[in-house]
């Protein structure tokens, strides 16, 4: 469970100060689905940033299951981060010189998981994520949808509790993006994730059942009874 106590984040660029963050409280209960959007510029991936314990809030508190993260040592966040937050991003940032199957294994490595078990491991979640024909294909012989899909199974393979993503669907065409959600959705029922997604795409904030908006660092919400 996440709790945000008057998150700021101030951005200072010479004498400029930006307020990307500007007092959020936000809880989040464990096996939650959250859609953030907003105007861009309006904060989500800052927003996202401080769920993922990737950067510091200036003030208040992001706390994961008891812990602040904004407290810990960076040693002890990356430990946090490895064990407990899958990333997808637009961008599916995988490695080009390695195979689908290597890396879905990267994710392992910090964790000290064993050769034997990473390459178990990593064969299962393409599989969960239908890629189980391309493991040994390398990024720029996959579709965009299927690169989304092995950034997918990496964000996951290590199990995490939270999966977070930042405009997941944003690189794809319109049947993709249905394909990619759908995977998605799927995860998060079967795994029992809190799944929280930042998206310009207003379809897909209108099915989530928990909104935030943000706008200029403050954010609303809005439950949807329908979904
Ligand atoms: N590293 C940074 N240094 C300075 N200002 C930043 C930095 N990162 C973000 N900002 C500013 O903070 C504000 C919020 O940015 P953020 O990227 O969170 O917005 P966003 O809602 O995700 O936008 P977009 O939809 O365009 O991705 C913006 O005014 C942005 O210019």
């Amino acid at each position: 469970m996440y709790e945000l106590r008057g998150v700021t984040k101030r951005y200072t660029r010479g004498k400029e100060s930006v307020h990307a963050l500007d007092g959020v409280d936000l809880t989040i209960a464990d096996g939650d689905r959250l859609v953030i959007q907003g105007p861009t510029g309006g904060g989500k991936s800052t927003l996202l940033q401080m769920l993922g314990g990737l950067d510091r809030p200036t003030s208040g508190e992001v706390v994961l299951d008891g812990t602040d993260m904004a407290r810990l040592s960076e040693a002890r966040l990356t430990k946090v981060r490895s064990e407990n937050i899958g990333f997808v991003f637009q961008s599916f940032n995988l490695i080009p010189t390695l195979t689908a199957q290597e890396n879905v294994e990267t994710a392992l490595v910090p964790l000290g998981v064993k050769v034997k078990e990473r390459r178990e491991r990593a064969v299962e979640a393409l599989r969960s994520v239908g890629l189980g024909e391309r493991l040994g294909h390398l990024p720029d012989e996959m579709s965009g949808g299927q690169q989304q899909r092995v950034a997918i199974a990496r964000a996951l393979v290590k199990q995490p509790k939270v999966l977070l993503a930042d405009e997941p669907t944003g690189n794809l065409d319109e049947s993709m993006r249905d394909e990619i959600m759908d995977v998605l959705e799927t995860m998060w029922k079967e795994l029992g994730l809190t799944f929280i997604m930042v998206t310009h795409d207003s379809s897909l904030a209108k099915k989530a059942p928990r909104l935030v908006t943000i706008r200029k660092g403050k954010i609303t919400v809005k439950e949807n009874a329908a979904s």
